[in-house]
């Protein structure tokens, strides 16, 4: 994890362009709406649950851009990659979620290559027919970005569980053959708000909310330091194809 005081450091790198500060203090503060920036609609609304139970002490607003992702075996790195391109895109503070899933008895992989595991179907708890040990654990790494051109900090939940035979709807990935533990039920048998109370999405978020309620006018003031205005992705990613 990033200590917070990273932010002191980050507040030493040179500004770019600062938006015209608003008059009023209400008004001041009514510039400054976190964007929470996923291309996945399941993630979207658990967020949506689970914050609506955390709160936070700035407006939020959901949208919709499927970023690139680094491709690298640390969870924090990938998250972090993302909120620097997520605080571009919109010009502002941004909060991301890369999520792992890891098995332990083949050293904590997928962990975060899940989502090409999943793309490729493959049977998760099948993998694991050869192992005695099932256990594995879901890791969700939040970044927060202040805005363009600062350090993210992370925030890391994880949640112990077993990988069984699917059990309940399909539904969000693999929530069918993860067994949380101390359940009897896996995350895709359980309701929303049980799944909630004990995920590892809610566990990050949960740290995230703490963090940001520290000081609000210190958060308000750091995202107005490093407001910029939006810049299109699809101008940032060079590459030739052979
Ligand atoms: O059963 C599940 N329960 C969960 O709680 C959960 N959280 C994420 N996922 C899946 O695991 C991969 C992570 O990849 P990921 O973090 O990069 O997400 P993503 O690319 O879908 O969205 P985003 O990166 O635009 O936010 C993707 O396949 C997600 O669908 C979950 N599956
Ligand atoms: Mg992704």
């Amino acid at each position: 994890l990033v200590s917070p005081r990273t932010h002191a450091a980050a507040a030493t790198l040179p500004r770019r362009r600062r938006p015209a500060r608003a008059t009023s203090e209400d008004d001041h503060d009514e510039c400054v709406i976190i964007k929470f920036v996923t291309g996945n609609a399941m993630k979207l609304r658990e967020v949506e649950e689970i914050l609506g139970m955390n709160g936070l002490p700035l407006p939020l607003e959901m949208i919709d851009i499927d970023l690139d992702e680094l491709q690298e075996s640390q969870p924090e790195k990938i998250a972090a990659a993302k909120a620097r391109l997520a605080a571009e895109a919109c010009g502002g503070p941004a909060i991301v979620d890369d999520t792992s899933l890891c098995l332990n008895a083949i050293g904590g992989m997928p962990g975060p290559y899940i989502k090409w595991f999943q793309q490729s179907k493959v049977e998760l708890h099948r993998l694991l027919t050869d192992y005695d040990d099932k256990s594995a654990f879901a890791q969700s790494c939040i970044a927060f970005s202040p805005g363009p051109g600062a350090v993210p900090l992370v925030f890391s939940g994880v949640c112990n569980g077993t990988i069984v035979s699917p059990r309940g709807g399909s539904g969000f990935g693999w929530d069918a053959v993860f067994q949380p533990e101390g359940s009897a039920e896996t995350f895709a048998e359980m309701s929303g708000e049980a799944k909630n109370a004990i995920s590892h999405r809610s566990r990050a978020l949960a740290l995230l909310a703490q963090h940001l309620k520290g000081d609000r006018d210190l958060l308000v003031d750091l995202c107005l330091e490093y407001a910029t205005d939006p810049v299109f992705l699809e101008d940032r990613v060079h590459y030739r194809e052979t």
